[in-house]
This record gives structure tokens, C-alpha cells and sequence, in this order.
């Protein structure tokens, strides 16, 4: 984390929200500071990505408030909402690029927000735009691939693309939805290092998702461990074990779920070494 900089950039209170009868998050308290890298855990289902679209302001809470960069998101217009929207992107599990543009074009969406009306094609963008989003992915390590179609490119590359577009948006916060979820074990740990080096050069504060415990000790300041909705745990990752995260998911699940979750990690593991197989 950056140590200049502990303001708090989000402010959860008391949020709750239902789908019908099913509550996906209940009572969550939650505060994150600027320039922090907070990795929320949990099994599927445990409410992890419905938190992330609260922030991104993509759901309206049933109860509760969120404090966004100064914003009280549960009141904002449509309008500010999307200029809310603007300063923080969002990256996901399956990349989100159009598989038909070119890798250059791709990464200058993510500067759409800041213009009017719509483009079509790399020449229809400013050219200071069109360099910026070279320096992007110069940063991310894909320059040579601009004017490549981005369906040609691997998930760990199209994940790299996607972070070069959300930059894009000049951003103060990016979540993060299960990033690497598709992604083999080496090109997970090449997408979590530019997260986190992107994190620590810009002060960009990151809450992300995963499944890996590895993962989350390795590259996260902060667990937030979410089960049914419920932050059942809240620990620095300094100094923090495998095992202890384990342990803490332990004390508050019965062993049939603790089960589970080692299950789902052993599957998600195996499926990853067969699809880097394949
Ligand atoms: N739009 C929706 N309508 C109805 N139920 C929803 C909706 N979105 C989420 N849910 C429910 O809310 C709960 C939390 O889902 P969520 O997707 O946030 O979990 P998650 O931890 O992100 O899971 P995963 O790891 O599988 O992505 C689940 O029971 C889910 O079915």
C-alpha cells in the first residue's frame, strides 16, 4: 500500500441487499483506503460480486450506505452515477473486449466517457488519446500487439488489454471481479503482479475478488473474507498464513463447508492445469 496516502476511499455501513427473499449481502461494514489492495474471498455465492457492483454503483442497496470518492452512491442521479462510473473501472473474469476490434482500439473505449458521441475505428480517437492508450499497453507489455484483433490474443494478454483500457478511464479505484479465475496458474501471477505494481506506481486503490487463497496472501494488503453475505473475516495479509486464513474460515464454518472450499480449490486448480495442458 502506499503509506502517504490512508484516506478512506470507500465507506460501507450496514449494507444489505436481497433479491426477493434471497439476501446476497447482510450488514456489511466496510472502509478502504486510498492506494490499499483489498481482496474480498469466499465460495460462490458467498455476495462478492454483488458488492463490487454496489461500488461500481450498479446496484442500490436495500439498506445501508456507500461512500464512493466523497459520493453517497445509494442517492446519486443517473447521470452522476455515470460520472462516478467514469473514475472507477472494472475488470472481469472474461475480459469483456470486443473479439473483433483490434487490441489499440479496444483500450481507447476506455476512454469513451471522456468524449462525446460515438467512434469508429483508431483515427476516429484524438491523437493524444491514441498515445496515451500506447503508453498503456506499452505498461502492460502488449505495444506490439496494437493492431492485432484481441480474439487472436490469450486470456492472460486480453486480461493485460483490459487493464490497459481500464486505465484508460484514469481511474482512482479498479475493481477487480475474479480476474484470473480463467486464466492458467502463470499467466495469474503476471496478471496480479501488474495489478499490484499498477496499485503501488499510481496510488489506484484495487478491491478484487478471487478464489485463490495463494493468490489473495500474495499480491492483496487486505483480506475481507465474505461468507453468506457476511464479512467473516477482515485481516492485513502481512504475516498471514494459508493455513491461518484456513483456520479462520474454520472457526466459522462447519467443516462440511470447509470441505467445500478445498474442494472448489483442488477443481478450479485441476481444471486451470488442464486447460494449460490443452
Ligand atoms: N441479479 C440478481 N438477481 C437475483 N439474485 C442474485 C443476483 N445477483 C446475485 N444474486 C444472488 O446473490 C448471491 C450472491 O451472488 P454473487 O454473484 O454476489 O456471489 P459471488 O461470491 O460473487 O459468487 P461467484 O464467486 O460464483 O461469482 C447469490 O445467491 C446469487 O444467486
Amino acid at each position: 500500500m502506499n503509506g502517504t496516502a490512508t484516506a478512506p476511499i470507500v465507506t460501507i455501513s450496514g449494507l444489505t441487499k436481497r433479491f426477493g427473499s434471497n439476501r446476497a449481502l447482510h450488514d456489511v461494514d466496510l472502509t478502504v483506503a486510498r492506494g490499499e489492495v483489498v481482496v474480498l474471498l469466499g465460495l460462490s455465492g458467498s455476495g462478492k460480486s454483488t458488492l463490487l457492483r454496489h461500488i461500481d454503483g450498479l446496484e442500490s442497496p436495500s439498506e445501508g450506505s456507500l461512500d464512493v470518492l466523497g459520493e453517497r452512491v445509494e442517492t446519486l442521479s443517473q447521470k452522476s452515477l455515470r460520472s462516478l462510473r467514469s473514475r472507477v473501472a472494472m475488470i472481469f473474469q472474461q475480459f469483456e473486449l470486443v473479439p473483433s476490434l483490434t487490441v489499440l482500439e479496444n483500450v481507447l473505449t476506455g476512454a469513451l466517457s471522456r468524449l462525446s458521441g460515438p467512434r469508429l475505428g483508431v483515427w476516429t480517437y484524438p491523437r493524444a488519446l491514441r498515445r496515451q492508450a500506447l503508453g498503456h499497453l506499452d505498461r502492460v507489455g502488449l505495444l506490439e500487439k496494437a493492431y492485432e484483433r484481441s480474439e487472436l490474443l490469450s486470456g492472460g494478454q486480453q486480461q493485460r488489454v483490459a487493464i490497459a483500457r481500464a486505465l484508460m478511464q484514469e481511474p482512482q479505484i479498479l475493481l477487480a471481479d475474479e480476474p484470473v479465475a480463467s486464466l492458467d496458474p502463470e499467466s495469474s501471477e503476471q496478471v496480479m503482479r501488474l495489478i499490484r505494481e499498477i496499485a503501488a506506481d499510481d496510488g489506484l486503490t484495487v478491491i478484487c475478488s478471487l478464489h485463490q487463497v495463494d493468490l489473495a496472501l500474495g499480491w492483496g494488503d487486505r483480506i475481507v473474507g465474505l461468507r453468506h453475505g457476511e464479512v467473516v473475516l477482515d485481516t492485513p495479509t502481512d504475516g498471514l498464513t494459508k493455513s491461518q486464513v484456513m483456520e479462520v474460515y474454520g472457526r466459522v464454518t462447519p467443516t462440511a463447508e470447509l470441505r467445500a472450499i478445498e474442494t472448489e480449490l483442488a477443481t478450479e486448480s485441476l481444471l486451470l492445469t488442464r486447460g494449460a495442458e490443452a
